[in-house]
């Protein structure tokens, strides 16, 4: 489990281990690190050319003295600076290394092999100020990678917030712990890779603010069938999606709940979408229903309901019995415009997991579309307090908000995957979890996670649809797992 923090947790962790130690060893032990992360990329130090980007707190010290260590190791650093002050101790170790100050204007950064952004980390505020601003911009427009200190100057470090101009760093070596911002869109595309540098933090973290699953993670979360499975023992998924008007739908959720381990997948609905679920998925039991009713459809031990269901008269109806029923739901698409009409539908003692995109919790909550892609942990937490749900929030990352519980985020995905349908194929696959007895909260985020590593095997780099997604579920599924998929140890 990849754990992160917000900037108050970080420095109140820092403030109780400084207290243990002698004055700057903290900055040392992260200016080691930052400094061997340099030489990795740059390869060779001796003869290279590190332009440094120093702001004017803690986080300038770090790059300058880093920038001392490369110096001594023969490389020609030129610092940058940029603040009203500068972190004296660390100005006068780079001076005394061979380190040189200069200006903006000189051409250093376009001369750089490698340019390091310690403008400002974890004390920043608000939207970068001039003369960071151009700084940032400029190291954005040079040849030279970058590597940003803690954060990328510009990505609030706490919520992945972008106001304005940022650094667009190819790694950021981050002290400590990871900080919420790099694992969140917008800031953790402009992160790049993370590197973390142990300060000897660990002891005095609290728990996480957010946490990222790791494919060992979901490995042992995923429920694997024993020798004694059956298949209503492994987990029935019940499928109310799709209409006559919207058929792929059904066969997509019904796709990737098959595809995603469920025993069975039970589909109720209309004339059209039964005969195009009947073509592609011969496994699937099929009620064709010529009224809004789950009667005869059979137990199941998790719905899926809401894709292409539509959201007229029939479509409202069978929500409603859906939600009536004491299994876990997942809710997506048409479904959360229905409950975003009448909330009260919510109302109901079994879980459910909400699984929208920012326009679509924008319905559910009223906050607009764009404030909440800006700010997608906040939304997401917001959501599933006020809702009393769980709530998967879709996106480039995806969230997994549930009350009282740290939002585990997922990165797997590509942005190839932002094409019409896979969002069906995710509600299938999160649905066979719930209904194999996983959590709302480990459906969600194992499903995220299978997802958008599928979306990988889809695409390599190339354009995917959505039935290709979810084709490659059980490709992901091996990548996790080896090939133990009796849950008997692989063979040799
Ligand atoms: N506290 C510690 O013991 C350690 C701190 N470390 C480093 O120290 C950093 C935190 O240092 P600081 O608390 O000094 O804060 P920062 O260096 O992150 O930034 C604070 C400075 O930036 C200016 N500033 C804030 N927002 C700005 C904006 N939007 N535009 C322009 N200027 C802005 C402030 O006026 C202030 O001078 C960490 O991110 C990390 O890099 C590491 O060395 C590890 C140990
Ligand atoms: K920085």
């Amino acid at each position: 489990m990849r754990t992160a923090y917000t900037a108050d947790q970080i420095r109140a962790a820092e403030h109780r281990l400084m207290a243990r130690l002698p004055e700057g060893a903290l900055m040392q032990r992260a200016a080691s690190g930052l400094a061997a992360a340099c030489a990795t990329m740059l390869g060779k130090v001796y003869g290279s050319r590190v332009t440094l980007l120093v702001g004017s707190g803690d986080n300038g010290g770090d790059a300058l003295y880093a920038g001392a260590l490369l110096a001594r190791r023969g490389a020609r650093v030129e610092a940058v600076l940029a603040g009203s002050r500068t972190h004296e101790a660390g100005l006068e170790a780079f001076l005394l290394a061979g380190g040189r100050a200069v200006e903006a204007g000189t051409g250093t950064i376009e001369r750089a092999d490698l340019v390091v952004d310690g403008l400002v980390g974890i004390g920043a505020s608000g939207a970068l100020r001039e003369p960071y601003r151009e700084l940032a911009l400029a190291a954005d427009a040079a040849a030279a990678p970058t590597v940003a200190v803690d954060v990328p100057s510009g990505v609030d470090a706490s919520s992945g917030r972008v106001e304005g101009a940022a650094v667009r760093a190819a790694l950021t070596v981050t002290m400590g712990a990871r900080k919420t911002g790099l694992l969140v869109d917008p800031g953790a595309a402009l992160a790049g890779e993370v590197e973390l540098v142990d300060i000897g933090l660990g002891p005095y973290l609290p728990d996480p603010d957010v946490v990222a699953l790791t494919g060992a993670d979901v490995a042992a979360l995923l429920p694997r069938p024993a020798a004694e499975s059956d298949k209503y023992r492994r987990g029935v998924v019940g499928v109310v999606a799709g209409s006559d008007q919207y058929t792929g739908a059904a066969v997509l959720a019904v796709g990737g709940a098959l595809l995603a381990g469920a025993g069975m997948v039970r589909y109720a609905g209309p004339g059209e979408p039964v005969a195009q679920v009947r073509s592609h998925w011969p496994e699937a039991v099929i009620t064709e229903l010529e009224r809004p009713s789950l009667d005869g459809v059979g137990r199941v031990q998790a719905w899926v309901v809401g894709p292409g269901l539509g959201t007229g008269d029939w479509a409202r109806e069978m929500l409603a019995q859906v939600l009536a029923s004491d299994v876990p739901v997942l809710i997506d698409a048409d479904g959360l415009t229905l409950v975003a009409r009448e909330r009260d539908l919510l109302g109901r003692d079994a879980p459910v997991l909400v699984t929208p995109h920012a326009g679509e919790l924008s319905r559910l909550t009223g906050a607009g579309r764009d404030e909440i892609e800006a700010d997608r942990l906040r939304h997401a937490r917001g959501a599933a307090a006020d809702l009393g749900v769980t709530v998967l929030l879709k996106g480039s990352t995806t969230v997994v908000a549930e009350p009282d519980r740290p939002v585990r985020v997922n990165g797997t995905g590509t942005a190839w995957l932002a094409t019409g349908g896979t969002g069906d194929v995710l509600s299938g696959v999160a649905g066979a979890l719930l209904a194999q007895g996983l959590g709302c909260y480990d459906a969600g985020s194992c499903a995220a996670y299978l997802h958008g590593l599928a979306g990988r095997i889809a695409s390599s780099g190339a354009p995917l649809h959505a039935a290709g997604v979810a084709a490659a579920v059980p490709a992901a599924i091996r990548e996790l797992t080896g090939r133990e998929l009796t849950g008997r140890p692989a063979p040799r």
